[in-house]
């Protein structure tokens, strides 16, 4: 069996349609601009790339783009006062400070700064605990909602009774996954790098969600034939000359010949993350201007 690509390019560029209509009606009759602002500290040149996609996106879905550079020295105070102007600033509903941040700078304090209402990341203990709670007014993180939404259309949105493994527990990404996918009425299993065995848990996995940072750990025999395989992995490796070749955490070449249907890397949930970030954009927009949303 060859696995069916998941083109997660195309299902964001759909998302993107549907998100921009949504703002140009907004703007039309209620004459609200969603506004996004992103702050990046330092110099990282995959977080400058990721930064500069997501302010074109937000302006070419209409909406406000805000974006911050700050010297990689900069201190925790000075990055505070920084969210408490965009906290107080109504042209913003969004707020997204890139991580990872300099060690001189404790992120969970940053975090916990964003206003709640304006953090799109879904990262603040508020939004997580609310989407833990279930509550489906919870602000959730992008990168597993995208890959949920691409789970959905696998499954024609039934995803209830499926096995679903997580490998990685982080706060971004294996957690909120678990929470979205319990939510679906999965059976689910969050792996780490303490499990014994995951290659044979692996193999009873309907769903796998690979978010654990490391090239290719994900092997083709590890797989349920016909499985369904999100990769959430996005590893640089020198390629040819000094260009830099994407890779997944899933051993795509072999993982193609098993699973039923997976996401590739670039192209999978990458430019879904980003798409979701505008959708959380505007419907925090909407809930700040107490205006009804067509998107949540
Ligand atoms: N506060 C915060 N929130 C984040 O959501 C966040 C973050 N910090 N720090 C960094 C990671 C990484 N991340 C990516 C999102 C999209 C692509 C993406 O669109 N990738 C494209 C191609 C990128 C390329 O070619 O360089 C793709 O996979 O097809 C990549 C990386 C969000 N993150």
């Amino acid at each position: 069996m060859t696995a069916a690509i998941i083109d997660g390019k195309a299902a964001a560029a759909a998302l993107r349609e549907q998100i921009a209509t949504e703002v140009a009606r907004l703007r039309e009759t209620d004459d609200l601009q969603p506004g996004l602002a992103v702050v990046l500290v330092g110099e990282d040149p995959a977080s400058q790339v990721y930064v500069r996609n997501k302010g074109r996106q937000t302006v070419e879905a209409g909406m406000l783009s805000h974006t911050h550079r700050l010297r990689d020295d900069t201190s925790e105070t000075e990055l505070l006062a920084l969210v408490a102007d965009l906290n107080a600033d109504p042209t913003v509903h969004g707020i997204l400070v890139q991580l990872p941040l300099p060690p001189q700078i404790d992120e969970q304090r940053v975090i916990c700064a964003i206003d709640p209402a304006k953090d799109v990341d879904g990262f603040h203990p508020l939004n997580a605990g609310a989407l833990a709670n279930g509550d489906p007014g919870a602000l959730a993180p992008c990168t597993p909602v995208g890959c949920l939404l691409l789970l959905r259309e696998q499954f024609d949105n039934d995803l209830a009774g499926q096995h679903a493994l997580v490998i990685g527990r982080s706060n971004i990404v294996g957690k909120p996954m678990a929470q979205l996918l319990l939510q679906e009425s999965c059976t689910v299993t969050i792996a780490h790098s303490r499990t014994r065995d995951l290659p044979a848990l692996c193999r009873h996995a309907d769903i796998v969600v690979a978010a654990v940072g490391r090239p290719g750990m994900v092997r083709g025999d590890w797989l349920k034939p016909g499985a369904v395989v999100i990769d959430v992995g996005i590893n640089r490796l020198p390629g040819e000359g000094d260009k830099a070749r994407l890779v997944g955490d899933v051993a795509f070449a072999e993982a193609r010949e098993v699973a039923g249907a997976i996401t590739p890397v670039p192209g999978g949930v990458g430019p879904m993350t980003i798409a979701c970030l505008l959708r959380n954009t505007v419907v925090a927009a909407c809930r700040q201007a107490a205006v009804a949303s067509r998107l949540a």
